[in-house]
């Protein structure tokens, strides 16, 4: 069963390329790999301008392609050697789906507290930090992020909250919606598009309306379940790290609809994927792709992470699914030496040998076979 995807809508002057229904046909597989804009033209509204102009400024994003009725074979083979976000319509995800209102949450699981975000302003800025951590019991604060304006509140009548769920003890335990909220996890069935030994975690996350999260990798595979609410992701591929200015695994490029050029020149090279999650819709995020996500109205995901690698490449210490794997760290850390090793030279030279160990880098290090 092949389920229909809605069509592409232009957003803010930002047209979206279509790559049509790829529910199954060849040409899905074929989109899939090739890594480039698809087929469909720019349908942007009356007066966008030409679509190189808008693509220029980083204005053009292509449609993050839909599959319907995808089972665990049809994944695995077809879906997941491609690397590359999906979102997977029609899924079975248990009575969640239907029974997930705001009164069911918040008496399922009760008083229990949780340590939430809580932002005076729709996008949270990890740079000036621009929210705080603060603790609320699970049934109140479900109310609170589902309401728009608050008769009790932290910092504004007008905040929004969002919820990581994290493990027992946060520093050393991963979260596992199954341990934290097990009342909830029994109706949710996460698809088992891998096998047990590969899990890592499951978060539960729960969105006021508007509320922005910002650009970030994660080093996991990841099944993004969105279960109410419509969401709104941005995506770019790992090829894109030069143009995303990272600090860690985040992007410092906040505002990615209007971004300040004169700052992030290079952003507009970074290719735009974008797709809308409606409630029932799940997110293939393969590891290392960044993702930004608006939440549309107030929404409840579950996401699990698993390991894509052997067990033993990734760290041991990692809890939130977003530390480095261990060869990626210690080779970040051989470079910096390298670096300060070239500071012991004159501008001129260091400046030649920085160039030199690029190229290598490129020569040994890229792969070659990115469309
Ligand atoms: O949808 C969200 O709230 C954030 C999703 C996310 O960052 C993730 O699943 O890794
Ligand atoms: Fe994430």
């Amino acid at each position: 069963m092949a389920a229909a995807v809605p069509p592409p809508v232009p957003q803010r002057g930002r047209s979206v390329r279509s790559t049509g229904n790829t529910g199954g046909s060849p040409r899905s597989a074929a989109a899939l790999r090739s890594g480039r804009p698809l087929p469909g033209g720019p349908g942007g509204p009356a007066g966008a301008g030409p679509a190189a102009s808008m693509a220029q400024r980083g204005q053009e994003a292509v449609a993050v392609p839909s599959l319907g009725g995808v089972g665990r074979e049809r994944f695995l083979q077809d879906v997941y050697p491609q690397r590359k976000p999906v979102v997977l319509k029609g899924m079975e995800l248990g009575s969640c789906t239907t029974k997930w209102t705001v009164d069911y949450l918040s008496q399922a699981e009760g008083s229990k507290e949780v340590k939430i975000h809580v932002s005076a302003v729709p996008q949270m800025d990890f740079l000036s930090k621009n929210f705080v951590y603060r603790t609320l019991p699970f049934n109140e604060f479900v109310q609170r992020a589902a309401e728009v304006k608050h008769k009790e509140y932290f910092l504004s009548e007008n905040e929004k909250y969002y919820l990581r769920s994290v493990g027992e003890d946060a520093r050393k335990d991963v979260a596992d919606i199954r341990k934290q909220f097990p009342v909830l996890a029994d109706d949710v069935q996460i698809p088992e598009y891998f096998d047990k030994e590969q899990f890592f975690s499951s978060v539960f996350r729960i969105s006021s309306a508007g509320l922005q999260l910002w650009t970030h990798y994660d080093v996991m595979d990841n099944l993004l379940i969105q279960v109410t609410g419509r969401k709104r992701v941005v995506l770019y591929s790992p090829q894109d790290v030069p143009y995303l200015y990272l600090s860690g695994t985040k992007s410092e490029v906040l505002d990615v609809d209007n971004p300040d050029f004169e700052k992030y020149p290079l952003f507009v090279k970074a290719k735009r994927y974008e797709c809308y999650l409606e409630a029932g819709d799940v997110l293939f995020i393969p590891a290392m792709w960044f993702h930004n996500v608006i939440s549309e109205e107030f929404g409840v995901a579950v996401n699990v992470f698993w390991k894509h690698l052997p067990a033993e490449c990734y760290d041991k210490s990692d809890t939130y699914g977003n530390k480095d794997p261990t060869a990626a760290s210690r080779a970040i850390q051989i470079l910096d030496r390298a670096l300060k090793t070239l500071e012991e030279l004159p501008e001129e030279y260091r400046d030649f040998y920085a160039r030199r160990m690029v190229s290598r880098i490129q020569e040994k290090a890229y792969r070659n076979d990115y469309g």
